[in-house]
């Protein structure tokens, strides 16, 4: 299939995958030779964070084979294509400029973000543009070595301006065996309920996305948490799970550790999209390790929100270290400075984590996925086998 995209595609190209070697300075970086303590949000390590990731290690990072859980698709939308659609739809932005544009991407918390996300989802309009919008992530994606992903966007985004569910999975959807063919990037859809609407609007939107359960792996909860507890959406979540959908819902993003064990007990979510204030409740990290439920951790994200506002005691490492299948993924990566490889490089940076907790971060994105036993079973092996090849 051609792409009949007006965009240009991303320029980045694959970086070397025949590198080899990372030159260790001398520090183990490994977990276990590591002394941490955890005490609520504090995490002290006789590591010291680099400067900036090693130009092999951010070469290491790249060559990863990696699983993206966490993306919305919404938030994948660059500078300058918001003003491409914005143009080809005949929608006035209030942003005169790209450099205006950019200057508006501070924000004091997730309700200051989530409103200027919403300004950006009104360029989205046609099939043309869901198609458009999924294939760029793709090949953003693929060109960092993304070979599966599974994508959240939020229907309820654009229905009340007309835009049908049809055109909207049918555009994602086109683009997702596009980029399967041609890249060899494989690629899923999770709906999001958005959680400050109601539960009955929420069982309408499944109703609406009945037709294309084949195109829709699973569903998540989105949107402004605080006063938006997991609780109100356990009807829609029962019948969700009767319809086989696989579940996770965002949880302990600003909201506390109560949010992600109410997701748990009440909706039966099987993952946890952030659960960044798991911290908070030292029981409830026990039971994602000795249950498996997974948490898909945004690093630049929480930074931009200000949820985590020094990325130096971010609570990931606690989580690797206890056991916790956690992943590095990037939310709204045109929003927040980076996608999937530069929030690794971020933990490199500020964490200090080297090869070892990479390695395990991205077998991770692929146990915690919803993809098939076999598709997880071929990723572990690409890891095994890049791991093979990088020490030799
Ligand atoms: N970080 C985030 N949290 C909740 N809902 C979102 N929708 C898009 N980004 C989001
Ligand atoms: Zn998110």
């Amino acid at each position: 299939m051609m792409t009949n995209s007006v965009f240009p595609g991303p320029t980045a190209p694959l970086a070397s995958r025949t590198a080899r070697g990372i030159q260790e300075d001398g520090t183990d970086h490994a977990l276990d030779a590591v002394s941490r303590t955890f005490t609520g949000s504090t995490v002290s390590k006789s590591l010291t964070p680099r400067s900036e990731p090693d130009f092999m290690l951010a070469e290491f990072i790249t060559a990863m084979p990696k699983a993206e859980l966490h993306v919305h698709l919404e938030g994948t939308i660059e500078v300058a294509d918001m003003f491409r659609y914005a143009q080809r739809n005949a929608v006035n932005l209030p942003w005169g400029t790209e450099d205006e544009l950019r200057a508006a991407y501070t924000y004091k918390n997730l309700g200051d973000f989530l409103a200027l996300f919403w300004q950006g989802c009104r360029v989205l309009t046609t099939r043309e543009d869901f198609y458009d919008l999924t294939l760029a992530y793709l090949q953003r994606a693929h060109a960092q070595g993304v070979v599966y992903a599974e994508m959240s966007y939020a229907p309820q985004n654009f229905l009340p301006r007309g835009i049908t569910v049809d055109h909207q999975i049918g555009g994602i959807s086109d683009a997702i065996a596009y980029a399967r063919e041609d890249l060899g990037t494989d690629a899923e859809i999770l709906v999001i309920v958005q959680r400050h609407r109601s539960e009955a609007e929420g069982l309408e939107l499944l109703d609406l996305i009945r037709p294309h359960r084949d195109s829709v792996l699973g569903i998540s909860l989105g949107g402004p948490e605080t006063n938006n507890p997991p609780a109100k959406f356990a009807r829609l979540y029962a019948r969700a799970r009767d319809e086989g959908y696989r579940l996770t819902a965002h949880a302990g993003e600003e909201a506390p550790a109560t949010y992600i064990a109410e997701a748990i007990n009440k909706c039966k979510v099987e993952r946890i999209d952030h659960g960044y204030t798991a911290f908070q409740d030292p029981l409830l990290v026990t039971r994602l390790v000795d249950e498996g439920i997974p948490l898909t951790m945004c690093p630049l994200s929480n930074q931009r929100l200000q949820i985590s506002d020094d990325l130096s005691t971010y609570p990931l490492a606690h989580y690797l270290q206890a056991g916790v299948s956690v992943s590095v993924n990037s939310d709204d990566p045109s929003y927040f400075g980076g996608y999937v490889n530069e929030n690794f490089e971020a933990l490199v940076t500020h964490l200090g984590i080297g090869k070892a907790e990479l390695l395990q971060l991205v077998r991770n994105s692929f146990t915690g996925s919803f993809a098939s036993s076999s598709q997880i079973g071929a990723g572990l092996a690409a890891v095994d086998k890049f791991e093979q090849f990088w020490n030799n």
